[in-house]
């Protein structure tokens, strides 16, 4: 009896796990965050008021999904790490903060992981939190639903260490008793969660690229690459997924157009399962706070032969798409 209150206290510090590293706490809160932003882009789907903005043309979208979701992500990380740098594709409205719109939960499968030896002790300074929160915003005003993606990237020094991706309409094609959406999560040096590498066929060669922001660089390189099959699909976290699961060779983008927010979770996930991802000189991206958010030097993710990507791609595009 005497005992009781005690034991409670600590059980409930236990929950809260307050003495688990900065970088998992940080994975944790983001696996929720981006469970509810998921829901929140499935809420402005069925209520069929999109408000979409054109922020530079008719490929350059937003919704009020993208509004939404990114409020939820970047207000509740704040919340939680007020010293960590986050930088969301959207730029902050001055509406009032809807505090339905916020998440709090940690994900105790996130907690539970040993953190690898090298980020435990990583401080709040040495974080950068890049974040899209609807990426695919073309695809999703036109009904590519599994063409979405919620991305939360973690970057630890200037390098993609940690990513989390929400799909939100994951099976929506399976019929009425599948599960809808997933999350998955992973950290360089301890692996990837949700999310399994299946390897492509191994008798042809399947490239992914841009469906909505094509352009003569990224049409030449592609031919430059002999595919069998090109899938022109929308959302940079949605190709890569393509990668890792054995749908597409290669993901080939060799034009400046996708920025930090759209590789950092991907790049993370995908290095965390043994693939590559960098610019398509062979560069790592970087990610540290003050760099420009353009991946100006395009995007290359493969699992294997990087290196015959890199020598398939012509002398004109390398000059025209330079770091
Ligand atoms: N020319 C361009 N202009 C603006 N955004 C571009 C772009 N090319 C690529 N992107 C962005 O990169 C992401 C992946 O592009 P794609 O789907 O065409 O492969 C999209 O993210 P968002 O949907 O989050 O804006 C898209 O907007
Ligand atoms: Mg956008
Ligand atoms: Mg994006
Ligand atoms: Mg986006």
């Amino acid at each position: 009896m005497f005992n009781l209150p005690r034991l409670l206290l600590h059980s409930v510090a236990m929950a809260g796990n307050t003495g688990a590293p900065l970088l998992l706490r940080l994975v944790a809160a983001s696996v929720s965050v981006a469970e509810k932003a998921g829901t929140i882009v499935r809420d402005v789907f069925n209520s069929g008021e999109l408000g979409v903005v054109e922020k530079g043309g008719k490929n350059d979208l937003q919704t009020q999904a993208d509004r939404s979701a990114q409020e939820c992500i970047v207000q509740s990380l704040s919340r939680q790490f007020p010293k960590v740098t986050i930088i969301g594709e959207e730029e902050p409205t001055d509406e009032v903060v809807d505090e339905s719109h916020l998440e709090t939960g940690l994900s105790e499968e996130v907690l539970k992981a040993v953190c690898p030896q090298d980020l435990q002790a990583v401080k709040d300074e040495d974080v950068v939190v890049w974040v899209d929160p609807l990426d695919g915003t073309k695809e999703y005003t036109e009904g590519f639903l599994d063409h979405v993606t919620v991305l939360i990237g973690v970057a630890v020094n200037g390098k993609a260490v940690a990513g989390v991706i929400n799909q939100p309409y994951y099976n929506y094609k399976a019929g009425p008793g599948a599960t809808l959406g997933r999350t998955m999560w992973g950290i360089v040096g301890l692996g990837a969660f949700g999310v399994e590498r299946l390897v492509p066929p191994a008798d042809k060669r399947i490239v992914t690229t841009t469906r909505s922001h094509s352009n003569k660089l990224v049409t030449e390189s592609i031919e430059a690459m002999q595919p069998d099959e090109v899938l022109r699909v929308g959302g940079a976290g949605h190709k890569v997924l393509l990668v890792i699961e054995g749908k597409a060779h290669a993901y080939v983008f060799a034009t400046p157009g996708c920025k930090k927010w759209d590789t950092c979770a991907p790049e993370a996930i995908l290095h965390a399962l043994g693939g590559k991802l960098t610019d398509i000189h062979g560069n790592a991206l970087q990610y540290h706070r003050d760099v420009k958010h353009p991946n100006t030097g395009g995007v290359l993710a493969t699992y294997s032969d990087h290196d015959w990507y890199l020598g398939r791609m012509p002398e004109s595009v390398k000059a025209a798409v330079k770091p």
